[in-house]
Parts: structure tokens; sequence; C-alpha cells
């Protein structure tokens, strides 16, 4: 039995991915703060919905999904109820392992996990790794939920910040780059949704390259740059602007961000 405590945008997408894989509804319950989204989720998804402590005690695997802000209220609530042997997962950013054993006993074992929100499509990117007292077993089995939706790479926690910086942040970055070069077609007079066709189709088209050739993405744009062409004279403005230190700087920003959030 697995729980997903905190079932919001992450919870869902994660839970979803789980039954998509083959996972019954019967063996996953679900915990939400308003009543509404409780009913939502069961009515959507045919899984049972209850309290936190009630699901730690049930489940053999807790997948903490709530915000890192609400990370202390739910740990203070369900450590009466965490018997021994649990597996916890925490999938939010910034909490440590240590944080989360700190507050459900020493001996718990822990997976930090960051994924992203494209495992609602079975493409998510999920780093992994392990607390003080989660081992081979435990990796294993996270392993097992996250790779029917996506990759799993096993990391030092250490770089767990830098990773939610880069991978469970990154899909944004993507959706903002899509956004601008969207308005772009819309200055050069392209209507809306043909202009999106286009940039869509670009940028899979572009991923799927990537993922499949095993190029440097430095090869596959000297592919694209003609001498005298039109695409340098974008990367020259691109360059004009610092887009590449401007990219340097926010994933920076964002994993100070994650080392910050566990404090509140
Ligand atoms: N949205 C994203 O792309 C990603 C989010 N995450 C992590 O996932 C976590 C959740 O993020 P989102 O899903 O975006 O936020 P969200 O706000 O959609 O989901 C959190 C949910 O937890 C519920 N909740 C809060 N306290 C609760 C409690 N005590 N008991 C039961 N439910 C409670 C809230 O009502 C909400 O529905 C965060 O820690 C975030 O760092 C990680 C990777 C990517
Ligand atoms: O923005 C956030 O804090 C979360 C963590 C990674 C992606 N979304």
């Amino acid at each position: 039995m697995i729980a997903i405590l905190g079932t919001g945008k992450m919870g869902e997408a994660l839970m979803s991915g789980l039954l998509r894989a083959g996972l019954g509804p019967s063996e996953v319950i679900a915990t939400a703060r308003r009543p509404e989204r409780a009913e939502a989720l069961r009515e959507r998804y045919g899984v049972r919905v209850a309290g936190n402590a009630e699901a730690a005690e049930e489940a053999d695997t807790l997948i903490l999904a709530v915000k890192p802000q609400d990370m202390h209220t739910l740990l203070a609530e369900i450590a009466p109820h965490v018997p021994g042997g649990r597996l916890v997962i925490s999938v939010a950013a910034g909490i440590t392992t240590a944080f989360v054993e700190a507050r459900l006993g020493e001996q718990v074992p822990v997976v930090r996990v960051m994924s992203n929100t494209p495992v609602l499509v079975d493409e998510a990117m999920s780093v992994i790794s392990a607390g003080a007292h989660a081992g081979e077993e435990h990796l294993k089995r996270t392993e097992e939920l996250l790779s029917p939706v996506g990759k799993v790479l096993r990391i030092p926690e250490s770089q767990q910040d830098a990773a939610t910086a880069l991978s469970g942040s990154g899909p944004a970055y993507f959706f903002y780059l899509v956004e601008a070069m969207v308005d772009a077609g819309i200055l050069l007079g392209m209507p809306r949704a043909a202009a999106l066709d286009m940039v869509v189709q670009s940028i899979v088209g572009a991923a799927t390259m990537l993922r499949d050739s095993g190029e440097h993405p430095v090869i596959l744009r000297e592919a694209v740059t003609s001498p005298g062409g039109t695409t340098i004279s974008a990367i020259a403005e691109l360059e004009r602007h610092r887009v590449r230190a401007a990219f340097l700087d926010a994933i920076e920003a964002a994993r100070d961000r994650s080392r910050q959030l566990a404090s509140g």
C-alpha cells in the first residue's frame, strides 16, 4: 500500500503515473487538506482518501508531497503514526533526509526525490538520494516506483538542490522559452495558433534529436547555423543580451532558493 500525503499538483501527477503503470486504485491512499480536493481525487482515480495519520499507519510506503513550507506540520502530525519499517519518500524541494529523519525518528529509511511535471506524460526526470538509514532495497523500491514514469538517476544528496534547479524546475524554463518565442512570432505578424504550432514542433524535434542522436548540443546547433545566415543573426542578439549568463544566474538562484526552503 502506497500513501501520497498532500496530493496537489506533483502528488497527483505521481499518483496518476503509478496508476498508469499498473498499481491498482485499492493499493493507493491519498490525503488532501480540502474536502473538495479529496472528493475530486476519489472520483477521478477511484483511490481511497484518508487522513494523514490513518494513511501513515496503513501504507508501507509514504510519499510526502506537500510544499516544503508545510513539511514541518505534516511530519509533526504523522510522527506518532509511522511504525517501523516504513519507507518514506520525500519529493519536496530543499527538504533534506536529515530533516525528515529528525522528525520521524532516527531509524526511518528516507529517500529524497526530485522529479518534475513531465511525470504526467511518463517523461519525468527523477533524481533520488538515500538518507542515513535507507539502503539498496529502499533505493531499488523507489526506482521501481518511478521508472515507469520516466528516467531515474541516483545522485549524492549534496547535489539535490542543484538538481532541483536544473531538472525539477527545468520544464518551466522551456515553457517560458516557448512563450517568448511565440510572442516573437506575434511580433512578426504570425497568428498565435500557427506560431505556437511551429514553436512546439521545433522544441519537440530538437528534444528528440538531443535524446536520440547522442550528439552534443553544440554540434546540433552548429548544423543549423549557416555562415552569414539567419540563425547566427539571432544568436548574436542572444549573446548581446547575455542570455547564457542569465541562465547561469537563474539556475544558481533556484539552487540557492532550494537550500533555503527547509527553513521556511
Ligand atoms: N510542481 C512541480 O513542478 C514540482 C514540485 N515538487 C515538490 O512537490 C511538492 C508539492 O508541490 P506542488 O504539487 O507544486 O504544490 P501543491 O500546492 O499543488 O500541492 C501540495 C498539496 O499539499 C496539500 N497539503 C498541505 N499540507 C497538507 C497536510 N498537512 N495534509 C494533507 N495535505 C496537505 C495542499 O493542500 C496541496 O494540495 C513541493 O514540495 C515541491 O517542492 C517537486 C518537483 C516538481
Ligand atoms: O518551484 C518549486 O519550488 C518546485 C520545485 C521544483 C519545481 N517546482
